[in-house]
């Protein structure tokens, strides 16, 4: 039965719906790092919110580990490329909380464009100030967004329907999603000159760290508001505060800051700036959302292998999974087998390239490709599977060309892959026999018929009379049992392929001997 903790706090539907789903939950909020890197190695799964950093250290000791789920959008506190560098699967759970992160943020503008906070505690003080409070009216103000996705694009709909003007800065954003949306598209500077209010709805990035420099400040329209419901480290809070105080920036409402918890920031002593303590996804609605989702996304990778919302991983749909499996296997199998060859020989893999045939041509290939990639690069690449083997052909510039035939196939699904190193193309194909059991049909060329089993011995020779016994003599001389034996040829007396699967590994010398048989030409032990 699978492992899964729940480390933050989360509502408690994902514990009934894991209970629901046959795995066994742990929920331990709060834990230390130390804490929870004492534990980590148990569980198959995390779920988890903000507040538990997925480090590498963690990372490092949790050996079991095979899906974090963020309960949420931003993944920023998990270490994204070092869980993928281990095969761990990244989820997170794009939709659930954008409405409620929406509206806080317009929640946000009305309490700046009024001071509303200020106003309630001067009033709760018995102070009556009505002429303190003087605001500012949204209708016909223009409103910045920076980041025009889930979130920014809802908060677009929300200000238009305030009789707001909307203008987006996101490089991704099409004309045609703009006009869409009915906000303008325009560049960033463009945006600080024309902005009343600035509202920022984009992840934390390399490229958005700061988008909201001092230099950027110091373009923005002199009284301009801003709304930080996204991430701290967005916008420089040290030039935020020198802004806010000599008046240009006339107020600022943050969700969000560069550290969190935020219970000590210069920010807060500012009149004009408005805080809530990262609450931009707590609505009861938008935490059952997160919790419900992330349950049954881990429950379903965990069981079914289906993967949804993965940030460094294609999708495979719940009703996909079952059907993918034994391609993704078979796919897995040639690509083992074509990896092994190669490793043999030395060669460095340039480019692969995959066919599909016949039912195989209808299919998602991206996790057929991973599994390839996971077969193709186990012997040279520790811990390797789906998640990480395709990064790590990527890194070490491996080319990917698929191909998809529409046309009429000898068998009723075929998957052929060639790996081209520097020395040499190698192909081979397989197909599934009755739907469901990987075999290979086609090795560099030649048609064979053979299982995978798990050991088996490939040899290439020339087809020549004597072969079969002497080989056969051999494995019998070492105990050794023959489970099958499939032979191909070219054409009579050319080349030949033999697939044997035996029962056990073949012992060094016994494979040399084979080797050195008269027309042998390569002989090479493979393991799957
Ligand atoms: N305060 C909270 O509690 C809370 C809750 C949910 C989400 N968030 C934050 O909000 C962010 C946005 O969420 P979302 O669901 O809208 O994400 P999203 O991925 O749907 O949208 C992000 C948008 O940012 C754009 N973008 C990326 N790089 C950009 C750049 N350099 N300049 C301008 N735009 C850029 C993207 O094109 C995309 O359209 C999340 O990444 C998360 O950090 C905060
Ligand atoms: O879990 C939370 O409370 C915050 C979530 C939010 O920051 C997100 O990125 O989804």
């Amino acid at each position: 039965m699978p492992k899964v903790l729940i480390s933050d706090k989360l509502s408690p539907a994902a514990i009934e719906i894991f209970k629901q789903r046959g795995i066994e939950v742990t929920t331990k909020p709060g834990l230390t790092p130390a804490e929870l890197r004492a534990i980590i190695g148990e569980f198959d799964g995390l779920a988890i919110r903000s507040a538990t950093k997925v480090t590498r250290e963690l990372l490092d000791v949790a050996r079991n580990l095979k899906v974090i789920g963020r309960a949420g959008i931003g993944v920023d506190n998990v270490d994204v490329k070092s869980a993928t560098a281990r095969g761990v699967v990244v989820m997170n759970t794009p939709y659930g909380n954008a409405i409620t992160t929406a509206e806080h943020a317009i929640g946000m503008m009305f309490a700046l464009a009024r001071q509303l906070p200020e106003a309630s505690v001067s009033t709760k003080a018995g102070k009556w100030e009505k002429n303190r409070f003087m605001g500012v009216e949204l209708t016909n103000k223009t409103l910045g967004l920076i980041g025009a996705g889930n979130i920014g694009s809802i908060v677009a709909e929300r200000a238009l329907g305030l009789k707001m003007r909307v203008i987006a800065y996101d490089p991704y954003l099409t004309e045609t999603r703009a006009t869409a949306l009915g906000v303008e598209k325009i560049e960033l500077d463009a945006l600080l000159a024309r902005a009343d209010f600035i509202t920022l709805h984009t992840p934390l990035t390399e490229q958005t760290r700061n988008i909201l420099s001092r230099e950027a400040l110091a373009k923005t329209k002199k009284g301009v508001r801003i709304v930080n419901c996204a991430r701290g480290g967005l916008v420089d809070e040290a030039a935020l505060y020198e802004a806010l105080r000599s008046g240009h920036v006339a107020g600022a409402a943050l969700d969000v800051f560069e550290t969190e918890p935020a219970t000590d920031n210069r920010l807060f002593a500012l009149e004009n700036v408005v805080c809530t303590p990262h609450l931009g996804a707590a609505t009861n609605e938008a935490q059952e959302n997160v919790a419900l989702q992330v349950a049954e996304q881990i429950s379903d990778f965990l069981l079914t292998g289906a993967v949804t919302n993965a940030v460094n991983m294609a999708s495979v749909s719940a009703e996909d999974a079952p059907r993918l499996k034994p391609y993704m296997e078979l796919c897995q199998l040639l690509g083992g087998f074509a990896g092994q060859l190669t490793e043999a020989r030395q060669g460095v893999i340039r480019q692969v390239g995959i066919e599909y045939e016949g039912a195989a041509a209808h299919l998602n290939h991206r996790p057929l490709s991973a599994a390839l990639f996971a077969g193709l690069l186990a012997p040279v690449m520790e811990g390797v599977n789906m998640v990480n083997a395709p990064v790590f052909a990527r890194d070490h510039g491996i080319e990917l060309s698929e191909t998809v035939h529409d046309r009429d196939s000898e068998y009723q699904t075929l998957i052929r892959v060639s790996v081209t190193t520097d020395d040499q193309t190698r192909t081979v194909s397989g197909t599934l026999f009755g739907g469901s059991k990987p075999r290979l049909v086609e090795v560099k060329g030649i048609k064979v018929e053979a299982d995978f089993g798990r050991h088996m011995l490939y040899v290439t020779n020339q087809d020549k009379p004597g072969f079969i016994a002497k080989c056969s003599a051999i494995l019998a001389d070492e105990g050794i049992n023959i489970a099958t034996f499939h032979l191909g040829r070219s054409a009579p007396a050319g080349d030949a392929v033999c697939l044997i699967s035996i029962d056990e590994p073949l012992p060094e010398a016994a494979l040399i001997a084979i080797r050195h048989l008269p027309q042998v030409m390569q002989a090479t032990q493979l393991s799957f």
